[in-house]
């Protein structure tokens, strides 16, 4: 069973999440529920012309079979009205909520993964959440890991191209000092044990991005790789890993480069993610490794710009979904 956040209520996500459950196909593979407030999805299926019907269960009630056009809820109750398009800080608790009731369902094993919706960042830091950085460190802290790994993954023709970040949502100029040998091989090491518990790749390559232009062109760029990234590469290698790197980054993006990777680390988020998202917004997910359930997302934001126009493309919520699928499957055959 899969549990499903549709994330800011003035966003994308609540019709999002409608549009899936009315999709037939691999979106009825498995049992789901949507964990929310079921007068936020029905208002809004109404709103974009979509005939769901809202099954509202007790929380934690067992959930049906999936049939398209149905959708079970676990009622989290909405604190204000939603106006689409204009999120509303008093809403922030019910967003969390909604999060914490979807992990806590994994980790007592009654859902086997959780699919998120995009969230307000901002919106939530304005409720008094003060350092509010994202799903990926909320779900860490709930679930009391020390560290997690965001990676986005999209295909490149044949081929999946999976890029994660050493550092997510923190300011540029903060990179570089965020970036100690510590938080770098915990990131690596992480990396390494998620893709082949979660993928089943048995013995991952990883090719790895310099911060600095040219990899810091023998330290006159910039001495990150030398001092920091290349002893903990080279300490990793020692241990078994495959490791590349550090590369630059500029050409390290070319298919050349890419072939053969089972992964790329960036050093920061807007390093990799653009790249990403130019070979396959809309046809990505958001994986966050490191923690002890499976959690997918998508691959943008709340556009609020779109919200209860209809006109949000429901793509990397379908990659969401299926990866989640796919990764529930790898992580019970091993
Ligand atoms: N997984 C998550 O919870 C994420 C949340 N966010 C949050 O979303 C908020 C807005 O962020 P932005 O940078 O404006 O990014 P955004 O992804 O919401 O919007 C960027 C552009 O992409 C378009 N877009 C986004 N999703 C689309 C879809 N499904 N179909 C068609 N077009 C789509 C929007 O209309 C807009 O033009 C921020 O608060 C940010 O923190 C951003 C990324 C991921
Ligand atoms: N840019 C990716 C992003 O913002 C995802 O954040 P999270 O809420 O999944 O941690």
């Amino acid at each position: 069973m899969i549990a499903l956040t549709p994330g800011e209520p003035a966003g994308v996500g609540p019709e999002l999440v409608a549009m899936l459950a009315c999709e037939g196909g691999q979106c009825t593979a498995v049992r789901r529920v949507a964990v929310t407030d079921p007068a936020l999805l029905r208002e809004r299926a109404r709103a974009i012309g979509l005939a769901l019907e809202v099954i509202e269960l007790a929380p934690g009630e067992p959930v049906p079979p999936a049939v398209a056009g149905q959708l079970p809820v676990w009622p989290v109750a909405l604190r204000a009205p939603v106006r689409e398009g204009v999120p509303d800080a008093a809403n922030a608790d019910h967003v969390l909520e909604t999060l914490t009731v979807a992990a806590r369902a994994c980790l007592e094993g009654q859902a086997a993964a959780m699919v998120t919706a995009p969230i307000h960042k901002g919106v939530i830091i304005e409720a008094g959440h003060a350092g509010f950085t994202g799903h990926t460190e909320f779900l860490r802290d709930l679930c009391g890991v020390d560290e997690v790994v965001m990676m986005l993954a999209t295909r490149l023709g044949e081929h999946a191209l999976r890029v994660a970040l050493a550092t997510t949502h923190l300011p540029l100029k903060e990179v570089s000092a965020a970036l100690t040998p510590a938080l770098l091989e915990r990131v690596v090491t992480l990396l390494d044990h998620d893709l082949r518990r979660h993928f089943g790749i048995e013995n991952p390559l990883v090719r790895v991005c310099g911060l600095n232009p040219h990899a810091g062109e023998a330290g006159h760029l910039g001495r990150e790789e030398l001092e920091v990234i290349t002893p903990v590469l080279d300490n990793l290698r020692s241990r078994g890993l495959r490791l590349e790197g550090p590369l630059p980054a500029d050409t390290l993006f070319t298919p050349r480069h890419l072939e053969g990777a089972d992964a790329i680390l960036a050093m920061y988020h807007d390093q990799g993610l653009p790249v990403l998202k130019h070979a396959g917004f809309g046809r990505a997910a958001n994986i966050t490794l490191g923690l002890p359930l499976i959690r997918t997302s998508v691959d943008h934001g709340t556009a609020l710009d779109l919200a209860g126009t209809g006109r949000a493309d429901p793509g990397s919520l379908h990659v969401a979904f299926d990866m989640a699928l796919d990764m529930v499957q790898a992580s019970t055959a091993r």
